[in-house]
């Protein structure tokens, strides 16, 4: 069950406590289900979620790596980039705001991102998530720990040469309005200036697992596979 013991004093704003009860509303409502339990209206989620952020240049083979890994050890995929495309297919309030940051190669609030991603996490019946492209900046990881209330586990990072990431992307052939040399530019700027910290972050908290993304798909695997097979005992 996860639990967090707060120690709130009488000072303490009623904005803080409402985002304190809002967290332990997504953490209570990630896990346990406790009050739907009572209710007898769903089943709880009984196990410690057990999540991996995905990180990497872009074309660098995360969302390749993790269809892989969701075959092989059963996680539940979350794309960060997948679900800012559904919003704006969706033609949702946020969708032409987050079309134009895609194209520009630049990253959406995080408020938005971050919400996106707790709304899946709930829906989700699995413990074990893949958050692939996700946190891109520090101000991501910050508001992914202050909506959500939580850390990841392991964080996988897929290093890769600028050269080949932009060829991949160029021949990717998907239909992607960012797949373009112009914008291909800017994210990899963005890349070095705002991902490249949060890598270093994780890294200096011993969470961080480097693959080196060079070779075939099923080489690059190899080096994943080691990583999830060592965690599988323990997380399920
Ligand atoms: N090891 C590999 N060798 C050659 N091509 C690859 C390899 N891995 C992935 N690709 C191809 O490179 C392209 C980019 O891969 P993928 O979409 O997985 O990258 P990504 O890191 O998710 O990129 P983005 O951040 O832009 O979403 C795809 O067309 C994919 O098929
Ligand atoms: N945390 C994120 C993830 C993605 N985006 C935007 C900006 C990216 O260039 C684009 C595509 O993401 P990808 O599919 O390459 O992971 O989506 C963002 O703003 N914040
Ligand atoms: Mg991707």
């Amino acid at each position: 069950m996860w639990r967090r013991v707060a120690s709130l004093s009488s000072s303490i704003s009623s904005s803080f406590l409402a985002q304190t009860a809002s967290r332990l509303n997504t953490w209570e409502s990630l896990t346990t289900g406790i009050a739907q339990q009572a209710k007898g209206v769903i089943a709880p989620k009984e196990k410690t979620p057990f999540i991996t952020f995905v990180l990497g240049g872009p074309g660098s083979g995360k969302g390749t790596q993790c269809i892989k890994i969701v075959e092989t050890f059963g996680f539940a995929h979350l794309s960060a980039g997948d679900l800012l495309r559904r919003e704006i297919a969706s033609k949702s309030a946020d969708g032409a705001m987050i079309l134009n940051t895609i194209k520009e190669g630049k990253i959406v609030p995080s408020q938005v991102t971050v919400k996106l991603i707790q709304k899946e996490m709930e829906l989700s019946d699995n413990h074990k998530f893949l958050i692939d492209g996700f946190p891109r900046t520090e101000e991501n990881r910050v508001s992914f720990e202050r909506i959500i209330g939580v850390e990841p586990n392991v964080v996988l990072f897929f290093d890769c040469p600028e050269e080949e990431m932009v060829k991949r992307v160029l021949n990717r052939n998907e239909g992607r309005v960012d797949d373009n040399l112009e914008t291909i530019k800017k994210r990899l700027t963005v890349f070095q200036a705002l991902s490249l910290p949060v890598i270093n972050y994780y890294s200096e908290r011993g969470k961080l697992y480097t693959i080196k993304a060079i070779g075939t798909e099923d080489e690059i695997f190899e080096q994943v596979r080691p990583i999830f097979a060592a965690f599988e005992q323990t997380v399920g």
